[in-house]
């Protein structure tokens, strides 16, 4: 544990889709002064002039004294702990240009799931190499964001290596509906986040192909063995991944068409295209970006993913429906849990 302490009264929040809007304003709920960095002017200039963000969160009032800025210098530079909520495919790029900004200590909360499709990097590598020196802090968990936004209740987990950080954190940003529970588990909660959205996309293929609920939960059950067995040998703990952030946010992502994962892969299962998906959309489904990274990654642990394997196959048009599903079904008949 470090000897620092830690007063947070002030959140800086970079990036401000549905996500980084929402936990801005629980942030503002939970009593601090919060100041929101914006990509597109007119975001910045809706939620100011109306406390609303139509584009990425719409139907929800965002509460008072919420500043939301395309300056990014002034975000960084008048906060005492910052929040991370980019697409996780722009986060190194988005740190890049906020590193002139940074000063030394600090703390940066990663809020994006998924793996840099190019390195395989976890988001806490990524932000260690464009801002050094940065105490890192992950917020993950079972939260869809309109819910947050409308502060129904909601439970997450804050994981810090640090935990006088870590409790600072969840001092900072916890109310009676949105409660952080501290762990010192990094990796795995991390892994958790990134890989349920490529299994949500594999639960939504099965409810849009009609194959049932009982082959939901055999592929939510499956997929939480893979996403264990992948986590811990990247150097996370298993008994995370029974927690919030890997059977909870795989429960919530993998059963709701709230979900932009699960309703995509719903989307291809009735036949749709992933171009025409996408083409319709512009919020992000990390899992499309984060499916090749976790096969590259099993392949280079010598690990068996399966699952994670037939959705890659898929969106990269290796394999049509009907080959994947053959392939999963035909798979050998093991023991449970493996021996
Ligand atoms: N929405 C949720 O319910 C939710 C909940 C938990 C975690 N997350 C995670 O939060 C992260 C952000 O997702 P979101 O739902 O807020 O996004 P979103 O889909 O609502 O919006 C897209 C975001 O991408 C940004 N963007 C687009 N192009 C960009 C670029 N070139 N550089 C930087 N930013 C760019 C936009 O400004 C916008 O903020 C993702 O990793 C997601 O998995 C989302
Ligand atoms: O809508 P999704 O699929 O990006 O999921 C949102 C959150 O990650 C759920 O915890």
């Amino acid at each position: 544990m470090s000897e620092t302490t830690f007063t947070i009264t002030t959140i800086g929040v970079i990036g401000a889709g549905a996500w980084g809007t929402a936990l801005a304003a629980t942030a503002r709920r939970a009593g601090r002064a919060v100041h929101l960095w914006a990509r597109e002017p007119e975001v910045a200039a809706a939620i100011t002039a109306t406390r609303a963000n139509p584009d990425f969160l719409p139907g929800i009032d965002l509460p008072e004294g919420l500043a939301a800025s395309t300056d990014a210098a002034t975000v960084v530079g008048v906060a005492d702990a910052v929040l991370l909520v980019t697409p996780a495919q722009h986060l190194r790029r988005v740190c890049a240009d906020l590193a002139p900004h940074w000063r030394p200590g600090l703390p940066a909360v990663i809020c994006a799931k998924g793996l840099e499709t190019e390195s395989g990097a976890l988001m806490g590598q990524v932000v260690a190499e464009a801002l050094p020196d940065t105490p890192l802090a992950v917020l993950s968990g079972p939260t869809f964001a309109a819910e947050v936004a409308r502060g129904l209740p909601t439970a997450v987990t804050l994981a810090c290596a640090d935990r006088a950080l870590g409790e600072a954190l969840v001092t900072a940003l916890g109310t009676p509906t949105f409660r952080p529970y501290w762990s010192d588990d990094v990796t795995g909660v991390q892994v958790g986040g990134a890989v349920k959205n490529v299994l949500a996309i594999a639960c939504g293929i099965v409810e849009g192909r009609g194959l049932g609920d009982n082959a939901r939960a055999a592929l939510i059950t499956r997929g939480l063995a893979e996403l264990s067995r992948l986590a811990a040998a990247m150097g996370g703990r298993p008994d995370t991944l029974m927690g919030l952030s890997g059977l909870g946010d795989l429960m919530l992502t993998a059963t709701s068409m709230q979900s932009r994962n699960y309703s995509l892969g719903a989307a291809l299962g009735q036949g749709r295209t992933l171009d025409e998906v996408l083409g319709e959309r512009r919020s992000v489904a990390e899992g499309v970006h984060t499916a090749r990274a976790v096969v590259a990654m099993g392949e280079r642990l010598g690990l068996d993913l399966p699952i994670s394997g037939a959705v890659d196959a898929v969106l990269s048009g290796r394999a049509d429906l009907d080959q994947a599903i053959a392939g999963l079904l035909s798979r050998p008949f093991r023991a449970e849990p493996e021996v």
